[in-house]
């Protein structure tokens, strides 16, 4: 080819039959034609590094942000320092030493996270120990790592505005909406990602996650707390058709001394707005949340009507793990008896020490039973959260001294089946009723039945925008299962949206963009 391009130059004639003449030397000739060959070779050779397959037990959705490299380790360090990001807890890459053998691989990166380094997980380490490890390693080391392009992205989702609905929204059933092919449904619980505030009437979001999926029209929160605001009247002329809100009867569980429950708290609705107006639960602004191994877990709120099985589930989930979950001890102003152990079954309290407890709002819920206080407080759930466990708790709904940043509750609601396989699975069940009820541990009625499906319904109206799981139970064995997992991946996710007033309750947040969003408490 080169022969055939010299031809090609006639006007400078004398040099090029020179060039020519030489090159068809039968040496030279050759000496060119190796130095072409070792000249594609370098060109062809891949020099990028290869990374290493994906192991099996890699969870998927793990796939995009996480990778595995592998480095050669001899007796000089890899060149890098590592620190604890203090805002995640995360082990993150903090400097790479120019010529090192990390900066050379170029795989390794200033904020890359570390998740595990050969095999070992890097959750709850200190980095003087992974430096240690480190020091170990001799040959391969492998390390599993969250790029730091990733974090950002992950970080910079935090400036964007996302919100979590807390109604259903189906634009097939609104007459209303502009278009409905423009428009994007959700349902009570979804994560969305608002992109643009500026029309009163209609926002647009996309639905979070769905990186690719366009952003279309949802009704903004005025238009749908006017929407709510016109069917009022209706909701509030529906008859009654149980004798009393079962509800009331359990919203003091403790020891089932259900008819003098007070909340010991002042029973705000969750839905109050910023300015203390009673509004319909509409949007709350969420934010990704990474739970730290030094965070104290969140709490898990178990709610539904009487005799759900709310106790029953409680109690199946604290055997299968007691180092993991535990229950508080209540407190009572009643004598010990003889089998009972103080602070194990109850907290023995003289009256005034009960009733200073319930001046200083120390209780979460109270009641009186046969002329003895019963109560859980604020103090028993802290110190279960301090023991690093996981505490279940059961109450009413209403109560809402728990919904605050400090505990960020989790809340669970369990749901009666349909009222036949009620029937079926409650064949054997012992129901504990109120005192005044002549069988007070008896099987349930139909009564019974119809009134825990109409509790569950009143309840699901009325506070449902803040269930972040709502199960069935009507086989104990599936309902156990599916809480167990819920609770699981809820202690265990990486990322959780939690409401943005549990993460930045000052002022200044109220005033940002979507100030005007129902803020949750
Ligand atoms: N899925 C189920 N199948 C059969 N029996 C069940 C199921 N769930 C609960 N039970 C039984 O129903 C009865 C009532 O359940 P449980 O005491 O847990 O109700 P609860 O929601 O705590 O009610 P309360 O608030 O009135 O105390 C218990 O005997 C329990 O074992």
């Amino acid at each position: 080819m080169l022969m055939a391009e010299l031809e090609a130059h006639p006007d400078q004639e004398e040099d090029y039959r020179f060039l020519h003449s030489m090159l068809r030397e039968k040496k030279i000739h050759l000496l060119f034609k190796s130095l072409l060959s070792v000249h594609d070779a370098v060109a062809h050779r891949d020099y990028e590094p290869t990374l290493l397959p994906v192991p099996d037990d890699f969870v998927a959705d793990e796939e995009d942000s996480v990778k595995i490299v592998s480095l050669v380790k001899t007796e000089e360090p890899l060149g890098a320092t590592i620190k604890r990001d203090e805002s995640t807890g995360a082990i993150v890459i903090a400097r790479i030493m120019k010529g090192g053998a990390a900066d050379k691989s170029g795989l390794i990166h200033e904020g890359d996270e570390l998740k595990e380094v050969n095999g070992v997980s890097m959750e709850c380490r200190k980095p003087k120990e992974i430096l240690s490890l480190l020091a170990r390693s001799k040959g391969e080391v492998t390390f599993k790592i969250i790029p730091a392009f990733y974090r950002e992205e992950v970080s910079s989702q935090k400036k964007k505005l996302f919100v979590r609905a807390l109604f259903d929204y189906n634009p097939e059933e609104d007459p209303t909406v502009p278009c409905k092919e423009a428009a994007v449904g959700f349902r009570r619980g979804d994560v969305l990602q608002i992109v643009s505030l500026e029309d009163e009437t209609w926002w647009q979001a996309r639905h979070h996650g769905d990186g690719q999926s366009r952003a279309g029209l949802i009704p903004s929160q005025q238009l749908h707390e006017r929407r709510v605001a016109l069917q009022r009247p209706r909701a509030l002329f529906k008859p009654r058709t149980s004798k009393a809100p079962a509800g009331l009867r359990r919203s003091f569980r403790l020891g089932r001394k259900g008819s003098v429950a007070r909340e010991a708290v002042r029973s705000r609705r969750w839905s109050a707005g910023v300015h203390g107006s009673i509004r319909p639960p509409t949007y709350v602004e969420v934010i990704p949340y990474h739970r730290t191994p030094t965070d104290k877990h969140r709490l898990v709120v178990l709610v539904g009507p009487s005799g759900v099985g709310v106790s029953e589930l409680k109690k199946r989930l604290l055997i299968s793990d007691p180092d993991r979950y535990a229950v508080t001890v209540p407190y009572t102003t009643r004598e010990r008896r003889q089998q009972e152990t103080d602070a194990v079954d109850y907290h023995f309290v003289p009256l005034h020490k009960f009733e200073e407890g319930i001046l200083h709002h120390r209780f979460i819920e109270y009641g009186r039973y046969k002329g003895h206080y019963y109560g859980s407080s604020l103090d028993s759930v802290n110190r279960v959260l301090a023991d690093g466990k996981v505490c279940l708790l059961d109450m009413h709904p209403s109560v809402c001294c728990v919904y605050t940043a400090e505990y960020r509750p989790f809340v669970v609601f369990l749901k009666p089946p349909r009222i036949e396989e009620l029937r079926l699975t409650r064949r054997r069940a012992k129901f504990i009723c109120e005192e005044e009820d002549k069988n007070p541990v008896r099987t349930f009625t139909e009564e019974d039945f119809e009134e825990m499906i109409d509790t569950c319904e009143s309840m699901e109206r009325e506070y449902g925008y803040m269930f972040d799981k709502v199960l069935v139970n009507g086989d104990i064995a599936v309902a156990f299962r599916e809480l167990k997992s819920a609770v699981l991946r809820m202690t265990e996710a990486e990322v959780q949206w939690i409401p943005m007033e549990w993460v930045c309750p000052s002022p200044a947040t109220a005033r940002r963009s979507c100030s005007h969003l129902t803020g949750w408490i």
